[in-house]
């Protein structure tokens, strides 16, 4: 994914935006209309900065030819989800009692294996930074065209950017969101670069979500029987991407979406959403919508602990359904990642968890052939989990 690209390239904060023109032109979707020229279409609306929030904002009745997803991702799109069941809901708020302690981990352990999300409440950060930080990233999207336009950049490793389908979330057809991200790390230079109307907001988050990552990071090694701080070690905390996706009324929904389903190549997400429904979650094959909680911040495992934990938690895939709202549905996900710059090294399932009746599903990986992946492929498929998988 590309965020493992930035990964790569930029050591310290910046934000950027991108668009999917490079994946269009390797993936022309066939069309109908022989006169098609979809390259032609999505630089122009590239060139036009405009973004998706732009196109539904000027009031347009249909979606330009380039957001239509073929039959097969939309096949399932309308299919109803479970509306009885949804992700686990865990109450942090006896964290540190003794008493209580192993029926969260306990919980945290359950929900990571068979669900690969949950939500937590009670977490120690008030409501106030997390509604802070989702309505700094509604502004951001919300500003002028003049303003928002000079943070649209698509090179890849450049520093700031906003984004108008934003290739980590690349796809043989465009998806209907924009995003902003920004890189965090200690010391971040760039950090300046962050947009003056959502900084503090996002500067605020980004303290109190990695103090929360910690946290989850302990009791994931709580889970899998080792010391606490055991994943904290892997420092997963200091490699934080920041993304504000902004998923605006779509008068088509049912011809395209939000995000395709993908899994994240963290070690874990954190995500943070306002009221407007749209996440879907896969659980026993099927789509779960994720109910907005207020107050809530969902976690994810991704491929990365997937694979060093070797099985025992899941990194599941998810989607976002095109916005049929009025308002927009915004997002800020913190992906906590392997940090590209931390010497070298291989990687795979923890020696600690393995034993003759429990032997490595999964093979050793150097970090360079991690990041080559994902800097490869877009977010769509899992093969980096299944090209370590052990095969017997
Ligand atoms: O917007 C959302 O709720 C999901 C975003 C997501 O899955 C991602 O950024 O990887
Ligand atoms: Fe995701």
């Amino acid at each position: 994914m590309t965020l493992i690209l930035q990964y790569i390239r930029t050591i310290y904060l910046s934000i950027y935006c991108v668009d999917n023109i490079l994946l269009s032109k390797k993936h022309n979707t066939n069309t109908t209309m022989a006169t098609y020229d979809r390259a032609k279409a999505v630089k122009e609306f590239d060139e036009s900065k405009m973004g998706v929030k732009g196109l539904s904002d000027s009031g347009i009745k249909t979606i330009p030819q380039i957001f239509i997803h073929p039959p097969q991702t939309l096949s399932n799109i309308k299919s109803s989800s479970k509306k009885t069941t949804s992700i686990p809901l865990i109450d942090l708020s006896n964290v540190n009692s003794p008493n209580h302690r192993p029926n969260i981990v306990k919980q945290i352990k359950e929900a990571s294996k068979t669900w690969g999300f949950f939500q937590i409440i009670n977490h120690n950060v008030h409501v106030s930074v997390l509604d802070n930080t989702i309505e700094s990233i509604e502004s951001f999207h919300n500003q002028p065209h003049e303003i928002k336009s000079k943070y649209y950049k698509r090179e890849e490793g450049q520093g700031v950017m906003y984004a108008s389908n934003n290739d980590l979330y690349r796809t043989n057809a465009a998806s209907w969101h924009d995003s902003l991200q920004a890189w965090m790390a200690p010391k971040a230079p760039e950090a300046e670069e962050l947009p003056g109307i959502c900084r503090k907001e996002i500067l605020e988050w980004d303290l109190h979500g990695s103090k929360v990552a910690e946290v989850v990071f302990e009791l994931l090694s709580e889970g899998l029987g080792l010391e606490s701080g055991k994943l904290n070690e892997l420092s997963f905390c200091e490699s934080r991407a920041i993304v504000g996706h902004c998923y605006p009324y779509c008068p088509q929904p049912d011809l395209t979406v939000g995000i395709t389903p993908h899994t994240d190549p963290s070690a874990i997400t954190l995500l943070l959403q306002n009221q407007v429904q749209g996440l879907q979650v896969e659980h026993d094959g099927e789509w779960v919508d994720v109910n907005p909680v207020h107050g809530g911040i969902i976690v994810n495992i991704g491929d990365f602990l997937q694979i060093i934990s070797n099985g025992e938690y899941t990194s599941v895939q998810h989607r976002v359904l095109a916005n049929s709202h009025k308002k927009s549905r915004i997002s800020v996900v913190m992906f906590l990642n392997l940090s590209k710059w931390k010497g070298e090294g291989y990687h795979g399932p923890l020696p600690e968890l393995l034993s003759p009746e429990k032997p490595p599903i999964y093979r050793d990986f150097t970090r360079q052939e991690f990041f080559d992946n994902f800097y490869s492929k877009g977010i769509d498929t899992k093969s980096f989990v299944d090209k370590v998988k052990i095969q017997n």
